[in-house]
């Protein structure tokens, strides 16, 4: 099922993310404290004129993860080659890549955690003595070859901090976990994006798209794609609140940005009346993959205190209850558990 708050890429945003994604500090909104950081960082591997130290980001989908290594790519005037785990099959494709940067450049890996056990033994060398160890030929007569890489920064970006392996982890130097953004910032990053598509919005309209995206950039500005769509066939030069509010009802994303999956998968908790439930069965209620339940549903409704996790399973808080308008287990409606 096509999904309006889906967070994978769509073809049709291939046309905006040119556009769209920030270059600069000043445009990234938000994630204050990782901008902090990697400011001061970037600063002093400037001033003793060395790569910077390894990066690792993790969290949820469309949070700004690739945004950010290009502007530090940018910051630090480097070049960034960009991958994701799957693509390197073998390790002659790691090979290519370490072969083929420069002092100093940055490897952009994404959803590394699907990184094979193979090749994450050839980057640990790698990483750590910015050396390639490759053996070439097999049994007895099997060699290993070391070359000399410059040194350069990995980027790693995950939904999944969990499923790195601990060596692998332990080699990124800096570890940032992003946030979920906030009403007022996810707002700014709709009304900057509006400026820059030559569409503006109302302040309120901002507003409203951004109550209803899930705390996710990438979200925000496909809904606003979507209701600048409404806003032009209605030939309105800007985004009013009621077109916002029109085209978001039609898409189908209420007022707090769930959209049918969520509303789905929280009726089946309440459902399941205080029981937890495991995400294999949740799965199955679903019809969903339980990668995509974990890392792309469930992260915005846990953070926002309508779902929790227990050893047993995933459980409805009372928050939920109340957002179904149920007097909820405190209040004695499921007597029988
Ligand atoms: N802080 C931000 N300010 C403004 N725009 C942002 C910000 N973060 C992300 N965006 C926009 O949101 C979109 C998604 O960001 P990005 O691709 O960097 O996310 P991601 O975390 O790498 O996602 P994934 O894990 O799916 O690769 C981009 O089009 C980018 O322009």
């Amino acid at each position: 099922m096509e999904r309006m708050v889906e967070i994978e890429r769509f073809d049709d945003e291939a046309s905006y993310e040119v556009t769209l994604r920030p270059s600069s500090w000043d445009e990234y909104i938000g994630q204050e404290k990782i901008k902090k950081n990697l400011k001061v960082f970037i600063e002093a591997s400037k001033r003793r004129e060395e790569a910077l130290d390894h990066i690792l980001f993790f969290g949820p989908p469309g949070l700004g993860k690739t945004t950010l290594a290009n502007i530090i790519a940018a910051e630090m005037h480097t070049n960034i080659k960009t991958t994701a785990a799957p693509m390197i099959e073998k390790a002659g494709d790691l090979a290519a890549l370490l072969t083929n940067i420069e002092e100093g450049d940055i490897l952009f890996i994404d959803e590394i955690h699907r990184m094979s056990p193979a090749i994450e033994e050839i980057l640990y060398p790698a990483m750590e003595d910015f050396r390639l160890d490759i053996i070439i030929g097999s049994g007895p007569a099997a060699q290993t070859v070391k070359i000399d890489l410059p040194r350069f920064t990995l980027i790693g970006a995950t939904t999944r901090a969990g499923m790195l392996s601990n060596p692998l982890r332990e080699r990124f130097g800096m570890h940032f976990r992003m946030q979920f953004y906030t009403s007022e910032e996810l707002a700014q990053i709709v009304l900057q994006a509006s400026h820059k598509l030559e569409k503006p919005s109302q302040k309120e309209a901002s507003h409203e798209i951004a109550r209803r995206s899930r705390g996710t950039p990438r979200i925000a500005l496909r809904l606003l794609k979507r209701v600048r769509d409404f806003s032009e066939v209605a030939n309105e030069s800007e985004v009013t609140l009621e077109r916002a509010k029109y085209a978001l009802d039609e898409l189908g994303v209420n007022n707090l940005g769930f959209d049918e999956q969520d509303i789905q998968l929280l009726e089946l908790l309440v459902s399941a009346k205080n029981k937890p439930m495991g995400l294999s069965t949740i799965g199955a209620a679903l019809s969903e993959d339980e990668g995509t339940i974990e890392d792309v549903l469930e992260p915005y409704l846990i953070a926002n205190g309508y779902i929790e996790r227990t050893a047993r399973g995933r459980i409805a808080t009372p928050k939920c209850y109340e957002h179904f308008k149920l007097g909820g287990i405190d209040q004695g409606l499921f007597d029988d558990q």
